[in-house]
């Protein structure tokens, strides 16, 4: 069965001691407070993961990642950071196609294959994103947007690598624009998700397969997206940021 989950993307926010506050305050009221999230990932920048690990020593509920990793094993790639470095200091997960690393950093399907491949190689877990941008949705465009990142990013994946894969689908056009979709149209694209790795690998798989909604979701929307059937957590941004509101969205599991 399917892990519920709830991720803070803290983007390029927080100097390092910001950081390590917060996070200790994310620990202390998740632990202190009932929710029925099997698993909160904080995904934070590079400088804090080690110290986060450190932090998050003995809570198993508790998971660090990045927020990027680089295609290569090793090399001359000054100013990247390695799977296997990250892997190094302890963090399970890392976010990869996170749509402003497809808008600015030029990121392509194709790309997000390999740094997927070297990744898992590496021991780990990628929360994989997907999402159209407001143009493809008004031209109709998003179910085949979906389709092809899922194809092009994931899919060449066997069975038990893909079961290591979270997805999230973000809808660009509701990323910190504070317009989330409602709960209806996130359910009908998750819904399509399930259905085309279903095609793909099996029902079983799918069904196991986590699969979050992210775009403006907050402490208000969380509990009406989470209680649909195939939305199975959040990947949050600026509400991750915010110790009270985060751990809100997390007990939106109740
Ligand atoms: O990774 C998180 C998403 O980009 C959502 O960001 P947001 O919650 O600020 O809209």
């Amino acid at each position: 069965m399917r892990k519920k989950i709830v991720a803070g993307n803290w983007k390029m926010n927080l100097d390092y001691n910001e950081g390590l506050s917060l996070f200790s305050e994310v620990v202390n009221m998740v632990n202190d407070e009932a929710t029925g999230t099997q698993e909160v990932v904080v995904c934070s920048p590079f400088i804090h993961l080690h110290s986060l690990v450190q932090l998050a020593k003995g809570n198993s509920r508790v998971s660090i990642g990045a927020q990027n990793a680089h295609q290569a094993e090793s090399g001359a790639y000054t100013g990247e950071v390695s799977a296997k470095q990250i892997k190094s200091v302890g963090a399970a997960y890392v976010i990869l196609g996170h749509s402003e690393r497809r808008q600015y950093f030029g990121e392509t399907n194709e790309l997000l294959a390999k740094k997927t491949d070297t990744a898992l190689a590496n021991g780990l877990k990628p929360i994989f994103c997907i999402g159209e941008t407001l143009q493809q949705r008004e031209a109709n465009e998003h179910f085949g947007i979906i389709k092809s990142q899922l194809e092009e990013g994931i899919f060449h994946l066997d069975a038990d690598k893909f079961g290591q894969i979270v997805i999230a689908y973000e809808p660009v056009w509701a990323i910190g624009t504070g317009v989330t979709a409602t709960s209806e149209q996130a359910q009908k694209i998750h819904a399509f998700i399930r259905q085309e790795i279903a095609a793909k690998y099996g029902q079983q798989v799918a069904d196991d397969t986590t699969i979050l909604y992210g775009g403006s979701c907050n402490a208000k929307n969380a509990a009406e997206l989470f209680a649909r059937e195939d939305i199975d957590g959040g990947l949050i941004g600026g509400a991750s940021l915010k110790s009270r509101d985060f751990t809100d969205i997390v007990k939106a599991f109740n």
